[in-house]
């Protein structure tokens, strides 16, 4: 399925574009279910988002003790360490966010074992989430078409049997966690970031038809899916 574009004139556009539209996503799925599943993403556009959510208006228009959040990807570094997507999510909104600790799910990396870290936080979603889907995944895009930690050439692109898995990035030297396309792609909305000059290349190679197979081109979400862009990177 194609993404819907989003094209905002600026990254501060951008990411009030984008709060505005998380607002309204939460408060749906809240006053249809009674509760917002989200899964958050690293990188520098969802931090900015995180932090215009922590002020207000937008802090006020959602009831965050129906709210509970995962993280889609994580650096398997101690909850502390600053490569930690939760730390960053930490520092960036849920400390300044009315929201029960229990609500907040991240991935348990303290025991340094990538492996286990992802059967763990299977069983987590599992138990807080039963069988629903994701309200909402937010996603980053990398300059070599990651997304989560779906890493270009790695065997976690071909993971389909279980919600969470474990690789090794050889660019970074380092492991990672992070959910699998089945559970991205069931997800009732999933919304893919996408800023800066320095994501031109990638989104020109994404949109053409001369690549394939990268793994933002191998997401075929069953919800709704977006592209929040600002016009440096769709230049
Ligand atoms: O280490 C990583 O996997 C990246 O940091 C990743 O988490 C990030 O989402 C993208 O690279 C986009 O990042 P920006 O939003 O900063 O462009």
């Amino acid at each position: 399925m194609k993404a819907e574009q989003k094209i905002l004139p600026d990254s501060d556009r951008l990411i009030e574009a984008a709060a505005e539209h998380f607002v309204v996503t939460a408060r749906s799925a809240i006053a249809k279910r009674g509760v917002f599943y989200v899964a958050l993403a690293g990188g520098s556009t969802p931090k900015g988002l995180y932090q215009k959510l922590a002020t207000s208006p937008y802090i006020e228009q959602i009831d965050w003790a129906r709210v509970q959040i995962f993280f889609g990807d994580e650096r398997c570094v101690p909850a502390t360490h600053d490569d930690s997507n939760f730390k960053m999510a930490r520092l960036a909104m849920l400390d300044h966010l009315p929201i029960p600790t229990e609500n907040v799910h991240r991935m348990p990396t303290e025991s340094g074992d990538a492996a286990e870290v992802a059967t763990r936080y299977a069983n987590t979603i599992k138990m807080v989430m039963e069988d629903n889907p994701f309200d909402l995944v937010l996603l980053g895009l990398g300059p070599d078409g990651h997304i989560a930690s779906l890493f270009p050439e790695t065997p976690a692109l071909d993971v389909t049997d279980t919600l969470t898995t474990s690789l090794f990035v050889e660019k970074f030297q380092s492991w990672r966690v992070t959910l699998t396309y089945p559970v991205i792609n069931s997800a009732r909305q999933v919304i893919v970031f996408i800023a800066g000059e320095a994501k031109a290349d990638i989104v020109r190679d994404i949109t053409s038809e001369a690549v394939s197979g990268l793994p933002v081109q191998r997401l075929a979400p069953t919800g709704d899916y977006y592209w929040f862009m600002d016009q440096a990177a769709a230049a």
